[in-house]
Parts: structure tokens; C-alpha cells; sequence
């Protein structure tokens, strides 16, 4: 049955609850935002002021070399995670007709009737490793998020392909496997300009548990009102995101750059053949700061429904982690402490969406 749009709890019991989703509100028809997706007006941003990125995307593919090609991508994508903590690759390895596939079949997910996407709500889903949803937290959060997901956790390819869903769990499994191996070789840049020269091992901690997800963000009849996700950093170690061709994506610098001031919003335009890559807050505490894992948010469109797959690669459960040695001398002092990567983790999904709290949580205020 169609929610009552002016009653809050009707609104919650639909989309939540029932797992009809932001999807389902739209289907049932509506030509306003109900009240409990309008965010406060200081989590808005003023996207026709945001800065346009117009760098190109690195080719990942001079990686390969030794000669200067090769120091030449290093540095572009260190300086990007010293400033804005996101940049584009392309040549990422990652073959762009599963690309396309992945969206056609993710657009073929979320159009199921509610029905079939609710079997995966969290109190019923046949596997923990699978979750369907909306927003982040709805229990939690003043204003809901304008999007509806699937999360999947990865655990092996056995029971990636018992659980996941049917029709795309392949493709899912080949686009985390090509993924790996670009974050790997991030991950060797990256830790490299830190002086350090990571062993698989090291590797193997850094990037041991995996998530990905789906995201769909409906037409919204409001979208200066609503939000599809809130202000945030990603938790993770890097996070890979395939996005469609409708834009969304927006993030907030840091620091003055060549692009802008500190505080300004910078839109992540969709481009072709392309991955976006950020960094996350682990990298960030690993850096001790050199790296930015980024406040970032993804705004609504009246005129296009929008996806995206993002695969969160994250350290392992226990991991230690803590600012790098080499680093720390460097530094002469370190700015985060040790965190065990399940805890920073469940502290962050027990609480609504708060830019960059967690990580402030983690850092040594100054005696
Ligand atoms: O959909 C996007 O572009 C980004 C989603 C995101 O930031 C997240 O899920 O953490
Ligand atoms: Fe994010």
C-alpha cells in the first residue's frame, strides 16, 4: 500500500521497513520530497559554484614501464592523494565491456519489484554477507539518504557465488579480481613515496577485507533538498567506483590547490572508460596525514536516476593500524594513533554520517 507522504512514519515503514526503498516512493508517485528526506539546510552545497575537475585521467598503463612514463604516473597519483584524495584512472585493467555490462545488469537489479530485492532486507537476508537498504543508518539520521543499495561482502568466490545475487555475481567477482590488482599497484606508489616498500604481506593486511556495493539514486523531484549520501570519508584503505554518465559525485578540498580553495566543493565529472579512485581514512592514519581521504557527498538530479558500484578495499578485521615508522620520524611526530580496523569500523557504522568525525576520533589532539 502507497505510504501517506505527510506522515514520517508511514514514509519510514514503506521505504525502510518494507523495503520498497527510495524506488518503490517514486514508483507509488510523488511530486514532492516527503519530510524525512529534506537535510538541514547546512548540509546542502551550492552545486553551481562547485569547481569543475578537469584534469585527465591517469593511465595506469605507463605503470608497467620503468623508464620516466612510469615516475611520471608515480608522482601524478601521489600529488593527487596529498591534495584531493580522488582522482580518475583509465587503462585500469579492469576490461571496459564488463564495465558496461556491470551497469546494464545493476540497472536490471534495482528495476526487480520491491519483492524480490527485499529477500536481502538485513533481518531476512538469507546471508549475512549479503544486505539490501536504503539510505546509511535510516534509524539514526535526521534526513534520509536519496538512494537504495545492495552491499556484498566478499569473503571467497565460493560463497561470493552462493550468496550474491544471481544475475550479476560474476561480473561482480571478475570486476573486484581486476579491481585487486590496480590497488595493488596503487598501493606500492603510494606507500612507496612514503619510503616504504610494501611485501605481499603487507599487502594481503592492507587490503583483506572487501565490500562492494550498488547504488541506485532515484529521480528526485527536490534534489536542492536532498542528498543521495551525506557528508563523509570512506573508511577503507581506497575505494575503486564505477559511475554512469549522470554525475553527482562531489568533494570537498582539503586544502588550497591549483583548483581552488579550502572548503570548496569540486564535482567528479563521469568519464568515459574511467574508474574513480579515493582515498580512505586507513590511508590516510597509514600517511599520517600526507594522504587525504576526503569529505565527499553525492547529490540528487530531477532528470536522471543515477548508479554507481563502489568497492570499498579495506584492511583486515584485526588490523593494526597506525601512522607508518618511516613516516613518523620523518614527521617527527605522529598524528593518529593505533586503531583495530573492526573497531573504527563498527564505531562508524553505529552512527549516523558526520564528515570527517571518525578520523578526528583517531587522532592524538596536541598535549
Ligand atoms: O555513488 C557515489 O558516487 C559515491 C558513493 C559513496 O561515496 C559511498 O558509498 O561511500
Ligand atoms: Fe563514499
Amino acid at each position: 500500500m502507497a505510504p501517506n507522504l505527510e506522515d514520517r512514519n508511514s514514509v519510514f515503514e514503506f521505504v525502510v521497513r518494507q523495503g520498497n526503498g527510495v524506488k518503490g516512493l517514486v514508483d507509488s508517485g510523488l511530486s514532492t520530497v516527503p519530510e524525512a528526506f529534506v537535510q538541514p539546510p547546512e548540509e546542502r552545497i551550492d552545486k553551481e559554484n562547485a569547481i569543475k575537475y578537469d584534469l585527465p585521467p591517469i593511465d595506469l598503463s605507463k605503470l608497467d614501464g620503468h623508464g620516466p612514463d612510469h615516475d611520471e604516473v608515480a608522482n601524478q597519483i601521489v600529488r593527487a592523494a596529498e591534495t584531493l584524495g580522488f582522482f580518475q584512472v583509465v587503462n585500469h585493467g579492469v576490461p571496459l565491456h564488463l564495465l558496461e555490462s556491470l551497469k546494464v545488469s545493476a540497472h536490471e537489479f534495482f528495476s526487480l519489484p520491491p519483492q524480490r530485492k527485499a529477500v536481502y532486507l538485513a533481518d531476512v537476508s538469507p546471508s549475512p554477507l549479503v544486505k539490501y537498504g536504503t539510505s546509511f543508518i535510516p534509524e539514526k539520521e535526521k534526513a534520509l539518504g536519496w538512494k537504495d543499495y545492495i552491499l556484498m561482502q566478499y569473503t571467497n568466490d565460493d560463497e561470493a557465488l552462493q550468496h550474491w545475487p544471481q544475475e550479476i555475481k560474476e561480473m561482480l567477482l571478475e570486476y573486484l579480481r581486476s579491481s585487486i590488482g590496480m590497488v595493488k599497484k596503487l598501493l606500492q606508489v603510494s606507500l612507496g613515496n612514503l619510503g616504504v616498500k610494501p611485501d605481499d604481506s603487507m599487502i594481503d593486511v592492507l587490503i583483506g577485507k572487501k565490500m562492494l556495493s550498488m547504488i541506485f539514486y532515484p529521480i528526485c523531484p527536490n534534489p536542492d533538498l536532498t542528498l543521495g549520501v551525506g557528508r563523509h570519508s570512506d573508511i577503507d584503505t581506497f575505494t575503486v567506483l564505477l559511475q554512469d554518465e549522470v554525475g553527482g559525485l562531489y568533494v570537498k578540498m582539503e586544502q588550497d590547490t591549483g583548483y581552488g580553495k579550502k572548503g570548496d566543493w569540486m564535482h567528479i565529472p563521469p568519464t568515459p572508460n574511467a574508474l574513480v579512485i579515493n582515498v580512505g581514512d586507513m590511508l590516510q592514519i597509514l600517511s599520517n596525514g600526507k594522504y587525504k581521504s576526503a569529505e565527499h557527498i553525492v547529490c540528487t538530479s530531477s532528470t536522471n536516476s543515477r548508479l554507481s558500484i563502489p568497492i570499498f578495499i579495506m584492511p583486515r578485521e584485526t588490523a593494526k593500524i597506525a601512522p607508518l615508522p618511516q613516516v613518523v620520524e620523518k614527521d617527527g611526530i605522529a598524528v593518529y594513533r593505533e586503531v583495530v580496523y573492526v573497531d573504527y569500523m563498527n564505531k562508524v557504522f553505529a552512527n549516523a554520517l558526520d564528515g570527517k568525525r571518525p578520523l578526528d576520533f583517531a587522532k592524538i589532539s596536541p598535549a
